[in-house]
């Protein structure tokens, strides 16, 4: 075990229940890696076992070079951030206040409270009660109090929900700069447009099981998903009848401005020569599956 966490065959239990069956993926510093599942997959019983919350009824976790329910579990919480899935703060506080009595407990330094309120965008709330922040308000001051004391290993459940897109934005880049620092991040997400740039990887659950690991390349590779070919001009019939009969090849949609075309990853370069050299093409563009695509693919049958 080598990685800042190592599950190994990973099985919790509860009861007649398997939350997580048989669990293995390990994590390196300096990496991004996003959760996806649907709701009851296992993606807050992965988090809770990495944070010692959870202990596994069989195999092995391994978090920052110890194992977590064990009395390396002190050691670790200050080198680790965690958002909960849902954030609650004392009412009567000022965000201040809030993050103040965290950094205590952490034993973080209290300095980096205003600047930490800040860079969330929280400054000039700073002071005022928790009772009158909006519920993204409250999501981002859960953010700060997660970034508090530099951690090596941040755990975010569900972190986007209810931020708006550009708070989306500016909390990617947060992530982007603690990772550039060596930090790794693992979140759990089902907003998945968007995501997608800011991850490294993915880790696909389904009833506790994993379905799917890799980055984008290796997801795709696996899943060989045909990619859409967007055709912008007026053919002619028989070019498109051609076009559709090519092994593998379907036609989406077609109207008067174009047509939209699935098309096998093998076949695309011979596919775009073919429609460079036909009459009538004005423009094309290439889409290549998305994550949403790819969830979808290896989801299917799971619980959703
Ligand atoms: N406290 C609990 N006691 C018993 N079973 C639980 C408990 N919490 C979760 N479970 C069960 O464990 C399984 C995994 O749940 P988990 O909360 O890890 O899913 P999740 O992927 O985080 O879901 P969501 O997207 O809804 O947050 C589900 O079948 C759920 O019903």
């Amino acid at each position: 075990m080598t990685g800042v966490i190592d599950f190994h065959e990973v099985t919790h239990r509860h009861g007649a229940l398997t939350r997580l069956d048989s669990l293995s993926f390990s994590a390196s510093q300096g990496e991004v890696l996003a959760l996806l599942g649907h709701n009851g997959a296992g993606k807050t019983t992965t988090m809770h076992l990495i944070l010692g919350l959870l202990t596994p009824t069989s195999g092995r976790v391994s978090v920052l070079g110890g194992t977590p329910d064990s009395r390396h579990a002190a050691a670790l919480r200050q080198r680790l951030g965690y958002l909960p899935e849902n954030v609650s703060f004392y009412e009567a506080l000022t965000g201040v206040e809030v993050l103040t009595y965290f950094a205590r407990l952490k034993r973080a330094d209290r300095g980096q409270v205003t600047p930490l309120l800040e860079k969330v965008g929280l400054g000039h709330a700073a002071h005022r009660r928790v009772k009158t922040y909006s519920k993204g308000m409250r999501q981002r001051l859960g953010l700060a109090q997660a970034l508090l004391g530099e951690p090596g290993l941040l755990l975010l459940d569900e972190p986007t929900t209810g931020l708006d897109p550009a708070a989306t934005r500016d909390f990617y880049v947060t992530l982007d700069e603690l990772r550039g620092r060596g930090g790794t991040v693992v979140l759990s997400s089902h907003i998945l447009p968007g995501v997608e740039p800011y991850i490294d990887r993915a880790l696909i659950l389904g009833n506790g099981r994993r379905l799917a690991l890799g980055n984008m390349e290796t997801l795709r590779r696996e899943a060989a998903l045909p990619l859409v070919i967007r055709v912008r001009g007026r053919l002619a019939d028989s070019d498109w009848q051609a076009l559709s009969n090519q092994p593998g090849h379907t036609l989406l949609a077609r109207d008067d401005a174009g047509a939209t075309l699935a098309v096998p990853e093998a076949a695309k370069l011979d596919t775009l020569r073919r429609l460079t050299g036909t009459a009538g093409v004005i423009d094309l563009g290439v889409e290549p599956p998305t994550l949403e695509h790819l969830y979808q693919h290896f989801s299917r049958g799971a619980h959703q």
